[in-house]
């Protein structure tokens, strides 16, 4: 049965198209309305499965603010859009649409486009009640266990962590007198790992008394409704005198979830459970819908708990202990290859394994060198295709006349030259995943090209006429900004959103700077073992410089560095590094970088700041190309392309 939509566009006539268009296909066009407000009564009198939304309506407010209506009643909609400004385009991706049209577009493409976001709905929504009712089940299975009241609190923590994505979670009744009720706290130290503090580990970590400590538990009441606090609200919550302000101040925390148990009560006080994240508006709205949604299950599994654990339990106590690590290390070695431990990283594999177990495509974005490929081997190392190929495709390393017969293939005969028949990469990854890096390079022709590839999932070889049937599951990346391409008219706006079903977005190294003592021993381990070398470690000297040094280059830069280093090693520590002069001062807090120069105008001034440090030197062992981590010959072209002449790099 075709579902029933609603088209909001205030031009007549393209209405009116779209009617047709629609009727034809067999679906039930509820209305057209031109404005936010007559959509909003049309869809309350007939509430649409679906709805078409043009961006700019009449009236004062647009189609970006009537998505806000329709993501609180759930009702999918596709944005129908002519190619507009980033920041618009900023505005409506954050939205959640099911998909955009780029207008003009042809029926098929209408068609297709409305089928893949019906698709996409009804997936998204099918897995988040996947993901919801795994919960319910582990947090069930936890009353089966042997664990005592800290161990069953800490299953709780680690089952709401694939739910919401946390740094720090506060759990109990605050301020009880019964032990071993009151808070317990959890720092997140690893992907399936947590430091575990009861009130008197934390009166340790902060360095308090417990007098002050009851002061601060009185300081702190548990507002009786799930509340999320972003930014400056949570810096007005976290300002007064309270355990929440330590919080924040102690782990530099940034965003608080709330989630009180008014029915479940000690000495008056509720049970809570209490989340932090160290990203700045890390929860929302879908935050507290979903809280709403796990509230039952939850309460029922703690009454249960609290019920048993004072009888079989009296007394049980943590000890005076701080820093029990509990989780489980394997875990971290299930992200093969990715080394690290800081918060931005960690959130980075909660993605890869929600994602890993659909067919959903991701889009992998962030600068050059910050572990993208990483990302897209884990996630189909994880995945039920993991026995099936994994494909790689550099768009950029692939001269646009091959690049068609790469991707496709062709039959023998197709062009002169095509003396065989060719099986292109998207057959060769048939089962598996195909991975597409620097999707951004993609020639416009390739990227329609590609777009039916995904929406239809068949290809036809060059030359031939046959189509052929593939199942693959696609994971693309790129370190330009897609945003701007589509601004300005260089990527295909439809294809980017086929494509971002699922952005994992790369921190850089500079953003993460708490792993880079962790990836230096990772890399001098693995270096000194491949060079045959005993090399230990770096001085706190070379360690500081690692540190502050900004890492244009990512985890690859790093990795060149620590490799040249092992190789020249003279002893078993390391206590000499060349490093390019740092572009910021090194002991500047990290800032994000700045977003007003291009792709092009940055990689040229970091080119020309690296070859000043390397006196005009392209190859050879202090050549730019090296620091680059590059072939002389691409930092030559690139050179080319960007207008860099030689001498300039020459102080
Ligand atoms: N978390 C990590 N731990 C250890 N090594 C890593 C990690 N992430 C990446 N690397 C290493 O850093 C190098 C760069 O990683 P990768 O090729 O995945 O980056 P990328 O973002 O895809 O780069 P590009 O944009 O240039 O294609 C590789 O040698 C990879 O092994």
């Amino acid at each position: 049965m075709k579902r029933k939509i609603l088209i909001v566009e205030d031009l007549f006539v393209e209405a009116n198209h779209l009617r047709i268009m629609l009727k034809r296909a067999g679906y039930e066009v509820t209305g057209i309305a031109r404005t936010f407000e007559e959509a909003v009564s049309l869809i309350r009198q007939h509430p649409p499965g679906i709805v078409l939304l043009d961006i700019f309506l009449a009236g004062k407010k647009t189609g970006i603010d009537l998505a806000g209506v329709l993501n609180q009643q759930h009702i999918p909609f596709l944005y129908l859009s002519a190619n507009s400004s980033e920041e618009v385009l900023k505005q409506a991706k954050a939205t959640r649409p099911s998909g955009f049209i780029v207008k003009p577009f042809r029926e098929k493409d209408l068609l297709v486009s409305l089928e893949i976001a019906e698709y996409l709905h009804e997936n998204s929504s099918e897995s988040q009640l996947r993901q919801e009712a795994n919960f319910q089940l582990e947090v069930k299975q936890l009353l089966q266990s042997e664990n005592e009241w800290a161990g069953q609190m800490l299953g709780i923590v680690k089952a709401l962590q694939k739910l919401i994505s946390f740094d720090y979670a506060a759990v109990g009744f605050m301020g009880t007198r019964h032990l071993p009720f009151n808070a317990l706290h959890f720092l997140r130290t690893g992907f399936d790992e947590y430091q575990v503090m009861d009130s008197e580990g934390i009166q340790t970590v902060w360095n308090i008394r417990k007098d002050e400590m009851d002061a601060l538990l009185k300081a702190t009441p548990v507002d009786p409704r799930t509340q999320f606090y972003n930014d400056e609200r949570f810096r007005e919550m976290a300002s007064g005198n309270s355990i929440r302000k330590l919080v924040a101040a102690k782990f530099g925390m940034r965003s608080n979830l709330t989630i009180p148990y008014p029915d479940i009560s000690m000495d008056g006080q509720f049970f809570f459970i209490s989340l932090y994240s160290r990203r700045p508006g890390a929860f929302s709205g879908n935050d507290l819908e979903l809280c709403d949604r796990i509230q039952a299950p939850l309460e029922h599994i703690v009454k249960e708990m609290t019920g048993r654990t004072s009888a079989a339990f009296p007394q049980v106590r943590l000890g005076k202990s701080v820093g029990i690590v509990a989780g489980n290390r394997d875990a971290e070695n299930s992200f093969k290859g990715m080394i690290g431990q800081s918060h931005l990283l960690l959130n980075v594999f909660n993605l890869i394994n929600q994602v890993a177990g659909t067919d959903t495509s991701v889009l992998v974005t962030g600068e050059s060198g910050t572990g993208k490929e990483r990302v897209a081997d884990n996630i189909h190392s994880l995945s039920s295709r993991k026995n099936k190929p994994f494909v790689k495709v550099n768009c950029a390393a692939l001269p646009i006349s091959l690049i068609e017969s790469e991707l496709f293939g062709h039959e023998k005969g197709a062009f002169t030259g095509a003396t065989a028949k060719r099986i292109g990469r998207f057959e060769q990854a048939n089962g598996g995943t195909i991975f597409l890096d620097e999707i951004g390079d993609m020639p416009a022709e390739i990227q329609m090209k590609l777009l039916r590839v995904l929406q239809q999932r068949e290809i036809e070889r060059l030359g031939g006429t046959e189509t052929i049937k593939i199942d693959i599951r696609v994971i693309a990346a790129t370190n330009r900004n897609l945003e701007r391409a589509i601004a300005e008219g260089k990527f295909r706006l439809d294809l980017y959103y086929r494509l971002n079903v699922f952005p994992i977005v790369m921190p850089s190294l500079r953003e993460r700077r708490d792993d880079i003592e962790l990836l230096v021993n990772h890399f001098i381990g693995y270096f000194s073992r491949k060079i045959g070398k005993a090399v230990d470690g770096v001085s706190e000297k070379v360690l500081k410089a690692l540190t502050d040094y900004d890492w244009p280059g990512n985890i690859r830069e790093l990795e060149n560095v620590i490799e040249r280093s092992v190789l020249l090693a003279r002893s078993n520590i390391i206590d000499q590094i060349s490093l390019p002069a740092n572009s910021t001062p090194t002991n500047e807090p990290s800032t994000p970088e700045p977003t007003f120069k291009n792709i092009f105008e940055n990689e040229r001034d970091h080119i020309i700041a690296v070859l000043k440090a390397c006196e005009g030197r392209i190859s050879g062992e202090n050549g730019a190309a090296k620091v680059l981590a590059i072939p002389a010959t691409t930092l030559g072209s690139k050179m080319k392309k960007l207008g860099i002449k030689r001498h300039i790099g020459v102080t």
